[in-house]
């Protein structure tokens, strides 16, 4: 699958103050990309208009060569995009495995056996049985951030955004959610984006995209 966007344009007031402008990038399956750039340069905002969180104030999106309307972006986050936050945003009072049995009872998805969906889900981010059952708010960081992960995977969409996900944890747990990023990539075959100021999570990245001076320059 390819998710592409055509001189995409976004500015919050003034058209003269423009985030960015005109910008045109395909974004594969298979592959994992970081987008870089200074505190305030846009990221967050590029990253809302790919989740179908916001509308640009000009251009296109297409997956594969279908248009996504952005009058009716609902069923493009039910069907194609699952997003990953740098608080984690659960439900912190419910254990791991209810947090991911509410991502699928407000989603369209439906499986034979819901179960073991979710429990393959967490087991394919490595939360371990006797974490699954706990409320959230007793699990690390890290540990909470994998609940998040198997949240977005368990509806199986194909691309996997992310805002700063590793921004509240240490080191070698950051290399950690890293690499379980870059599997959801290479061995699930999705769409992995990540914003980041993280130089670990770029370098681990098939492609690195700088958001400078207004616009998006490729580096790998
Ligand atoms: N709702 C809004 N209304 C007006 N301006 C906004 C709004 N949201 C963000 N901005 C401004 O737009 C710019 C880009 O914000 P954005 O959050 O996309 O940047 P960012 O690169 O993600 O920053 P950071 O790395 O600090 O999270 C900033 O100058 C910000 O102040």
């Amino acid at each position: 699958m390819t998710l592409k966007v055509e001189n995409l344009t976004y500015y919050y007031t003034n058209p003269e103050d423009y985030l960015f402008k005109d910008v045109s990038e395909s974004f594969e399956n298979g592959t994992m990309y970081a987008i870089l750039g200074q505190s305030g340069s846009g990221k967050t905002t590029f990253l809302s208009l790919l989740a179908g969180l916001d509308t640009p104030k000009n251009g296109n999106m297409f997956i594969d060569d279908k248009q996504v309307k952005w009058s009716n972006l609902t069923n493009y986050r039910k069907k194609t995009v699952s997003t990953v936050f740098q608080a984690y945003n659960l439900l912190t009072y419910m254990s791991a495995y209810e947090n991911v049995k509410t991502a699928i009872k407000i989603s369209t998805v439906k499986f034979d056996n819901e179960k073991k969906a979710i429990i393959d889900a967490l087991q394919e981010v490595g939360l371990t049985e006797d974490l699954i059952y706990k409320p959230v708010s007793k699990l690390s960081g890290g540990q909470q951030q994998r609940v998040a992960i198997a949240r977005a995977l368990v509806l199986n969409h194909e691309v996997i955004i992310a805002d700063e996900p590793t921004g509240n944890l240490d080191e070698e747990t950051t290399n950690q959610i890293v690499e379980l990023f870059k599997e959801i990539a290479h061995k699930d075959n999705k769409i992995v984006i990540i914003v980041t100021h993280e130089s670990e999570v770029a370098q681990a990245s098939d492609v690195v995209y700088t958001l400078r001076h207004r616009k998006f320059e490729r580096s790998a």
